[in-house]
């Protein structure tokens, strides 16, 4: 069986990659990074490190990778010729991997009759679904009917966390032993992929709002507010109890939402937190809070993981103080490594406040959630010139 994986990163080898590979497929990688090809090719192999109570190695076999900007060619081949594909690019990556898919999904539909699917690996909402609008564009409207029959885009939700890679060896990883891998088995077509460590569900909306809005959430909240307190990793934020605070309640905020909106019991839902919040405290795991905090426009996008559940929390009547300011406190982030913390920069110099999160999360600007953004930010404010 062979599968083709966009994006040779964390999640792509340290989780995607290394699944697929001991279900028996054949991985072939797609990648931008010239130096991370070139190795995969070469050795044909990695290792993951589980960072449990004991350190465990897994040996990933059996893969090799393409460059996509230098060999479009054999992408397209590849993907014509796989048996699954998927992508761990990054959500804001995905319009621009979908050119190449489509052009190896048009050879696939002219010679091959049997199904494929194509799974986006990211952390959103409908990702495989977007996905395949920006692959649609790049059809024939005939090329659009045979590939709404016989190629499958399976929503889903993908949970392990996986931090910046700081060993010498430039193909290990090192990442937590716990993952969750949900999809949305309505969406695949042909014969269920056999991958091992899959859960597929018949309703995946319940499952990934359960996850970007407590895992995602939690761990945004935890950067922007550890990193405004001056923390450099999660690990060392969880241990400041105004930072614990704040995500303890952000989560339970979220937890309202949640159990009314999907029928979680109350109890399971707790303790589905207090696992998310021992995952966060893994003594063993060095995550940068400018990892979690990356992108933070993305991060304050309407249905993301901090505006997503804030607003609908107020549209129920509620006030979510603690995703507030976890808002007001992804204002802060002045990463000038991320561009997307540059632009939010000079998008609050131009517009303040309530224009920047009108602009980018949608919020319109007399609402409370505006009123209790502000609020917040003002008392961060007093506390940064305190620290
Ligand atoms: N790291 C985690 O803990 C984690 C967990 C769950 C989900 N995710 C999601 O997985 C996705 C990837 O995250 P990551 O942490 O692995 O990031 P990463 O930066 O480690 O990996 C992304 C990879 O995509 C590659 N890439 C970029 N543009 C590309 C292109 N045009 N074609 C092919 N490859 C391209 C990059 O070179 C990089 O190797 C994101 O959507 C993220 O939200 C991450
Ligand atoms: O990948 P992002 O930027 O959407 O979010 C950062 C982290 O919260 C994320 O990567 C988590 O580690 C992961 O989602 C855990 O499953």
């Amino acid at each position: 069986m062979r599968a083709v994986h966009f994006g040779a990163g964390n999640i792509g080898r340290g989780f995607i990659g290394a699944l697929l590979s001991h279900s028996g497929y054949h991985v072939c990688f797609v990648d931008v990074r010239a130096p991370l090809v070139k190795a995969l090719k070469e050795r044909g192999s990695y290792s993951v490190r589980l960072l449990g109570e004991r350190t465990e190695r897994m040996d990933v076999s059996g893969v090799t990778a393409l460059d996509s900007r230098t060999e479009p060619e054999r992408v397209r081949e590849a993907v014509a010729a796989a048996d699954i594909v998927t992508t761990a690019v990054g959500p804001t990556v995905l319009k621009k991997v979908a050119p190449l898919i489509a052009e190896g999904l048009r050879l696939r539909l002219r010679r091959n009759e049997v199904p494929l699917n194509v799974i986006a690996c990211e952390n959103m909402l409908g990702g495989s679904t977007m996905l395949k609008k920006e692959i649609a564009a790049h059809l024939s409207q005939e090329e659009r009917e045979s590939l709404e029959h016989r190629i499958g885009f399976p929503d889903a939700a993908v949970d392990r966390i996986v931090p910046v890679q700081t060993g010498t060896d430039p193909l290990e990883v090192t990442v937590e032993p716990f993952y969750e891998w949900m999809v949305d088995r309505k969406g695949v077509r042909g014969e269920i992929p056999p991958i091992e460590g899959i859960t597929y569900v018949e309703e995946l909306t319940p499952y990934i709002e359960r996850k970007l809005y407590t895992v995602n959430t939690g761990h945004a909240v935890c950067a922007y507010t550890g990193r405004l307190l001056g923390h450099e990793t999660i690990r060392d934020a969880m241990r400041d109890t105004r930072v614990e605070k704040i995500v303890t309640g952000a989560l339970e905020e979220t937890g309202v939402l949640l159990v009314a909106k999907h029928s979680f019991s109350e109890e399971g839902h707790r303790d589905y937190i207090t696992r998310i919040m021992e995952r966060f405290s893994n003594p063993r795991l060095t995550d940068p809070v400018a990892r979690v905090g990356r992108s933070a426009i993305r991060k304050l996008r309407p249905t993301d993981r901090l505006v997503g559940p804030a607003l609908q929390l107020t549209d129920h009547g509620l006030e979510p103080r603690y995703l507030a300011a976890g808002i007001a406190a992804a204002l802060f982030f002045d990463d000038g490594n991320d561009p997307e913390a540059v632009e939010l920069q000079q998008l609050l110099d131009r517009k303040g406040i309530a224009g920047t999160l009108q602009t980018i999360a949608g919020i319109p600007p007399n609402s409370s959630l505006t009123r209790l953004v502000s609020e917040r930010y003002r008392e961060w404010e007093g506390e940064k010139e305190k620290a």
